[in-house]
């Protein structure tokens, strides 16, 4: 076993500056790296040439796996720092171990969820997830330029030949990734909207994967979204709701009890649209139905002077980065008493990624001048049970997108 992996391992108590800090600021000096895996140190132990693919247990999954329940004021405190040392060395909040783990998630199976020691994963998350998205921006310039050759490209099928073998393969595997990732509909909206839907058992699913787009159990968060958009109306004889993404109707039809003057609704899919025209939804005397991406069907109303007391948005197969141009519009479209909401599912099937994105996007509003609240609900007991068991909503889902104990419902106002 390395001498690092050896000390993370917290053996040996009292765990104190000596034995423990200081012996691993000086094998991270020597240049040991900080994401050295087990798997690494065994291939190297056994004179093999590569490690075990697609398990990395980290110095920091061992620190998160053996940290003991008794520890002393001062033993947490090394140990924190020693995460904290790690992190300055590079360590990674969201690698994963053979049983799928991130360290954050070693530490909620432990009963560490909200601890200390759950901070630093969290708060390491933000920092890596805001420092990408600068790494991304094609504005910055990097002192140390790479020259252009040294970095890997993906390059075309009949430039491969000639090439280095394991590059060539590589960059074939980089390829298919790709062209897998932009086929699929949960992931890409040219490919979801080409798509087949089919509205059956409560839910609304890709026809032939059963991709879950939107279920009925999701009907309590809709409550909450519809309850926010009229949480603090301007004039009560002029109220403005803009609900994108329609889906199953479920906060379409709550908006619709509450009457407001006028409800706009953006929806890009064909046969979302069909079923939407098969219900009498294009006839209701109060609706405005926008048909197509809401990228292209919401920015007119910016130039018509038309403002909205609650603005919702839950589409599907969007990122982040959609969520972050939708912002820009949300400034100029909201009322200053309005109320900006959305479906909260960043990160969902993962605990830690979930309360990473929390943060992120208080920030990323932030900078809008926009702040939100974050008011906690319990989703059905049934959409937390594994897709195995008998009741569970997932029962023939393809992939269950939401895996968290409590729902976190976003209210953002200029506030
Ligand atoms: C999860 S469902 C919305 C469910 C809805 N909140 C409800 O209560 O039933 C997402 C919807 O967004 C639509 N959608 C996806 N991308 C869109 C886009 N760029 N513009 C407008 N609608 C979009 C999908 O077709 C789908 O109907």
């Amino acid at each position: 076993m390395s001498e690092l992996h050896n000390l993370c391992y917290l053996g040996e108590r009292p765990i104190t500056k000596e034995n423990y800090l200081d012996k691993l600021r000086l094998l991270l000096k020597k240049g040991v790296p900080s994401t050295y895996t087990v798997e690494d140190a065994f291939a190297e132990e056994h004179g093999l040439k590569e490690a075990i693919k697609g398990s990395t247990t980290t110095p920091l999954h061992l620190i998160c796996e053996s940290l003991p329940k008794d520890t002393s004021r001062e033993e947490e405190d090394i140990i924190l720092t020693m995460i904290d040392e790690l992190f300055l060395n590079g360590a990674g909040w969201c690698l994963t171990n053979e049983k799928d783990e991130t360290p954050g998630c070693v530490l909620l199976r432990r009963g560490l969820h909200g601890s200390k020691y759950w901070q630093k994963m969290v708060d390491a998350g933000v920092r890596a997830e805001l420092l990408f998205r600068r790494l991304d921006d094609d504005k910055i310039e990097f002192i140390d330029e790479i020259e252009s050759e040294e970095i890997p490209q993906l390059v075309e099928a009949d430039t491969i030949e000639g090439m280095d073998k394991e590059v060539a393969k590589n960059n074939a595997g980089l390829k298919e990734k790709t062209e897998v990732l932009d086929k699929d509909p949960t992931n890409t909206t040219s490919s979801y909207l080409k798509t087949k839907l089919a509205y059956k058992d409560g839910a609304l699913v890709t026809n032939e994967r059963c991709d879950g787009v939107m279920m009925q159990w999701e009907d309590i968060l809709m409550k909450a979204g519809c309850n926010s958009l009229f949480k603090s109306i301007d004039d009560p004889k002029e109220v403005n709701i803009l609900n994108i993404g329609f889906g199953m109707g479920i906060i379409d039809s709550m908006i619709q009890e509450r009457n407001p003057t006028t409800h706009y609704i953006c929806e890009a899919h064909p046969d979302v649209l069909q079923k939407m025209k098969e219900d009498g939804w294009m006839k209701k005397k109060n609706v405005v139905v926008l048909e197509g991406k809401w990228q292209d069907t919401v920015p007119p109303l910016l130039s018509r002077g038309i403002f909205f007391d609650g603005i919702y948005y839950d589409t599907y197969s969007e990122h982040y980065q959609d969520m972050l141009e939708l912002f820009d519009m949300i400034v100029g479209l909201l009322k200053p008493t309005g109320t900006f909401s959305f479906f909260n599912g960043l990160g969902a099937d993962r605990l830690i990624c979930y309360e990473v994105y929390k943060k992120v996007v208080e920030i990323d509003l932030d900078i809008y001048g926009l702040s939100v609240k974050f008011n906690e609900i319990r989703p059905p007991e049934n959409a937390l049970r594994p897709a195995q068991e008998d009741d569970s909503v997932w029962k023939g889902i393809k992939r269950a997108y939401w895996k968290c104990p409590t729902y976190y419902h976003p209210e953002v106002s200029f506030a």
